[in-house]
Formats: C-alpha cells, structure tokens, sequence
C-alpha cells in the first residue's frame, strides 16, 4: 500500500472546500492544540540545521518557489515538517510541481528497456534510489537521496528478523509480510538477470540495499498518475490520522499541493493523514502503529471441516454462488473463505451494521445439516441479487447455530491472540533499543485486532440475544 493522493482534475476546487474542512477538523485537533503556544526559541530548536540546503535547492531545481510556511524538523518520528511562520486554515503549505518529482520515468531508457513487465513500480523507483545513491555527489538529485533514512531507521515488518516476526504470527500482517519479502526477492532477481548482461555498465547491490530502497518508496511514496512518485520535501509530514489535510495532486496545473486543515503556530509540527490504513497496514508500509487506531480491521478465515457429510455439496455451491470484489486499502488479499472483520463500537448494540454479511452468510451454509437447506438457499439466491445465504435463516435456531459458530471460531482467534501478547511480556526484559520499539509495535497491533473481535463477538451475541 503506497500513499494515496487526491487527485484534482480542475483548480478551483480550494476555496470553496477549505471553510467546510476547518470547521470539521477542530473537533478532531485535541493533541496538536496542545503544541500550540510554542516559543520561538522552541521553535528553532527543533529545526534540522543540516537540512537547511534542501528547500533552496529544491525550488531552484523547480524554478517557483514551493514553500514559505514550512521547515524541516526533527522529531521523534525521524525528520517532520514544522510550522515556520503562524499558518492559518486554508493556507496552502506547499506546491511541488511534477517536474521535480521522481517516477520510474526517471528511469533512463538503457535501464527501462531492460526490465520486462514483472518488474512493477515500486521495484523501479527504488532502483533509480540505488542509482542515484550510487552516483553520490554527481547525482542531481543528492540533496535530497543524502536525507532518506538509513537502513537501521525504517521499522517496516520487513526488516523484522523471524523472532521479531514471529510476535505477530496471528495477524494476517504476518503472512502479507513474507509474501512481501518474497515480492521483493523476486523483483531484485528479476533486476539482477536483467544488469547481468552488461556487467560493466550498472552498478552491482545487494538484496538488503535493494530492500532497503524498497522500503523508502513504500513509506515515502504517492500512487500518481505516472505509477508511483517520491514527492520531495513533501514526504517529511508525519502522519497524524485525524488529519483532514493531504496530497492533492492538480493534473492539470501539473503540481501537488497540501492545504492547512487548522490554524498552526510558529514552530508547531504539521502533518497530514497518509490514508484511513489500519495498524496491520501502517506497519507494513511504515513501520509505526498509532493507538486505538479506528481502522483497525482483521482478516478472518473460516474453512469447511473436511469430514462435513455435505462438504463437497458446500464448496460446489460456494464456488458457484460467492463472488466478491475487494476495494478496501486495508485488505491484503481476498479468497473465497476470508472476510475482514471491522470494529463494531459498543458492541453493536442498535447498530444494524455489524460483522460482514459475508461472513454470515457463510455461517449460515456452514451450519446446513442436509441438502434440502442448501436447495433452500440456492433457491433464495436465485430469487434475490444471486448471492447466497444473505437473508437470515426462517429457523430461529438454525439462525442461532449458525452465529453461535461464529463467536466459536472468533473466540478461538481471541485466544491465540491472547495466548501471543502473554507470551510477549516475558521476553520484554531481555530487549532493548530497536527491539523494544518492535515489541511495542507488536503488542499495540495484536490488542488493537482483539479489540475488533471482541466488538465483533459482542455484536454477535447481541444479535443471537435479539432474535
Ligand atoms: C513519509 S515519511 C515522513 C518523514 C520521516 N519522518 C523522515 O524522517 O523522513 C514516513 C515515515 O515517518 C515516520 N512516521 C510518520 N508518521 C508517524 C507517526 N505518526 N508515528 C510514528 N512514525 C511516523 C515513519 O517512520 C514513516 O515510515
């Protein structure tokens, strides 16, 4: 998952929009407010002096000017972006056109020509990173490659060792994580065979320095218009999720631009909500989690007990009847028999949206004891929008039976959850430094998918409770 810009098709969109963002965005501002008298001294302290060089030269690569309310930072999430002057809502914080922004268009041609269609976006912007790294001081754009994070610095699961991997093994993160890394093997073998020919002619790396670029572009780079882009000076905001301000990319003004969702003071970081990504998400893409994280999400699978009497009967109509299309963000992969639980507040009481229809639905046809019911069902679905199992079931009891076996298998899941964040306490004395910070990323990413099924198990007995 790369960060999404909102792109504009025409401009005059801004001002219209901005009064309705502020007026929405005040309620949510609670913890930036509580920067918001920042003494000049402050202010100053916080400044990255040894990257003072870059905006400069950024604008002057450009030609316009990009921004005169912000400077680069440093704070505890790595560099930030803070507040040079006091800003006001509706304020435009940066423009950054399109010119000086870096696509796999930048790739020069000897190199494109080389690569076939497997190689995808996110592998050929990290190899113009490699190429640009490579040229040092002779890059054109050395200013700003110099002033990525090391290595050592990015927290994404994939740079997680297999002990530190294995402390999330019940979440579908863990799973997402290796194909990832198999991803990226594939990718830099791919790239390999592909230099092999001109030995003399490209730099040699390796896969940890390819996973390494590969890293930086998931954590700092938008989906755009020519595939993928690292948007300089743009991707030093954090990510704050009540944020109401974001990349906007005018298509045709040929720039991206972030506009002040609040008021800022002199010397107050401002950030921006990369996307509405649950922890599983965040931390794969950027390695950090944020608390009680709203859109958290789990990915739930559920299989027909191979000695069910009616299994194949249950998978030929399954195969027949199921058919889903997945748009979420937060969603890694999408099977037949896997649903993605969402957090049910309060249990759910009242709420009529609850735990996926989907995932009902297969309750309901996994609870059928004879062919008839399943006939029943066909029928139904067959008389409705074709999807199966969507109504509740006529038979009270069946309708029970069926969400009972639900919270069954969700409480399992529960419980290795639980029996994984115990298992975590122990080890904690024996961490320190990087690893104390992926143990709190895996304890903050395992409590908050219990949170989600537990509101989703109290919404389900709930439910049973009403029928
Ligand atoms: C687009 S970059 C932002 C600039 C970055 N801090 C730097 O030093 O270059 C995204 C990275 O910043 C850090 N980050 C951003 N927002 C964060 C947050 N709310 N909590 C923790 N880390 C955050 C993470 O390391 C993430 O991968």
């Amino acid at each position: 998952m790369l960060l999404h810009s909102v792109i504009l098709t025409n401009t005059w969109w801004a001002p219209t929009q901005r009064p309705v963002l502020s007026t929405l965005v005040r309620c949510f501002s609670t913890l930036s407010d509580s920067f918001a008298s920042v003494s000049s001294l402050e202010a100053s302290s916080r400044i990255d002096e040894t990257c003072n060089d870059l905006l400069p030269w950024l604008e002057h690569k450009a030609g316009v000017g990009i921004s005169s309310t912000l400077s680069i930072g440093k704070s505890s999430y790595g560099k930030a972006l803070y507040a040079a002057e006091n800003i006001q809502t509706g304020d435009c914080l940066l423009k950054v056109p399109y010119s000086v922004q870096l696509s796999p268009n930048n790739l020069p041609e000897e190199i494109t020509c080389l690569l076939g269609d497997e190689v995808g976006n996110v592998a050929r912007v990290a190899l113009l990173i490699l190429r640009e790294k490579e040229m040092g001081k002779d890059s054109e754009w050395a200013p700003y490659i110099t002033r990525l994070p090391r290595l050592g610095e990015l927290n994404n699961t994939i740079f997680w060792t297999d002990k530190e991997l294995a402390m999330i093994r019940p979440s579908a993160l863990y799973k997402e994580t290796l194909r990832q890394k198999t991803q990226i093997e594939k990718d830099f073998f791919a790239v390999k065979l592909a230099f092999s020919q001109f030995p003399d002619k490209f730099q040699d790396f390796t896969l940890q320095e390819f996973a390494h670029a590969y890293g930086l572009v998931t954590s700092r780079a938008w989906e755009s218009s020519k595939g993928v882009s690292l948007i300089p000076f743009a991707d030093f905001f954090n990510h704050d999720g009540n944020s109401e301000s974001y990349v906007l990319s005018d298509e045709t003004l040929k720039h991206t631009e972030v506009i002040a969702d609040r008021d800022f003071a002199l010397g107050e970081e401002v950030r921006i909500r990369y996307g509405k990504f649950s922890n599983a998400t965040l931390l794969l893409d950027f390695g950090f989690t944020v608390s009680c994280n709203s859109y958290d999400q789990v990915h739930f699978e559920l299989n027909i007990p191979q000695n069910d009497r009616l299994y194949k009967q249950k998978l030929e109509i399954l195969d027949r009847h199921f058919t889903r299309s997945v748009k979420d963000v937060n969603v890694f992969n999408s099977s037949w028999n896997s649903f993605t639980i969402k957090e049910v507040p309060g249990g759910g009481r009242r709420r009529r949206k609850g735990v996926p229809q989907s995932l009902r639905a297969f309750g309901r046809i996994l609870t059928c004891d004879s062919e008839q019911e399943l006939n029943d069902l066909v029928t139904e679905a067959a008389q409705n929008d074709g999807r199966l199992a969507r109504f509740p079931l006529k038979n009270r009891d069946s309708e029970i039976k069926a969400h009972r076996l639900l919270i069954f298998e969700i409480s399992r899941l529960i419980e290795e959850y639980s029996n994984c964040i115990k298992l975590l306490v122990p080890s904690c004395s024996n961490l320190c430094g990087e690893s104390v910070l992926r143990w709190r990323l895996a304890q903050e990413l395992l409590t908050g998918e219990v949170r989600v099924l537990e509101s989703a198990c109290a919404w389900l007995e709930n439910y049973c409770s009403s029928l």
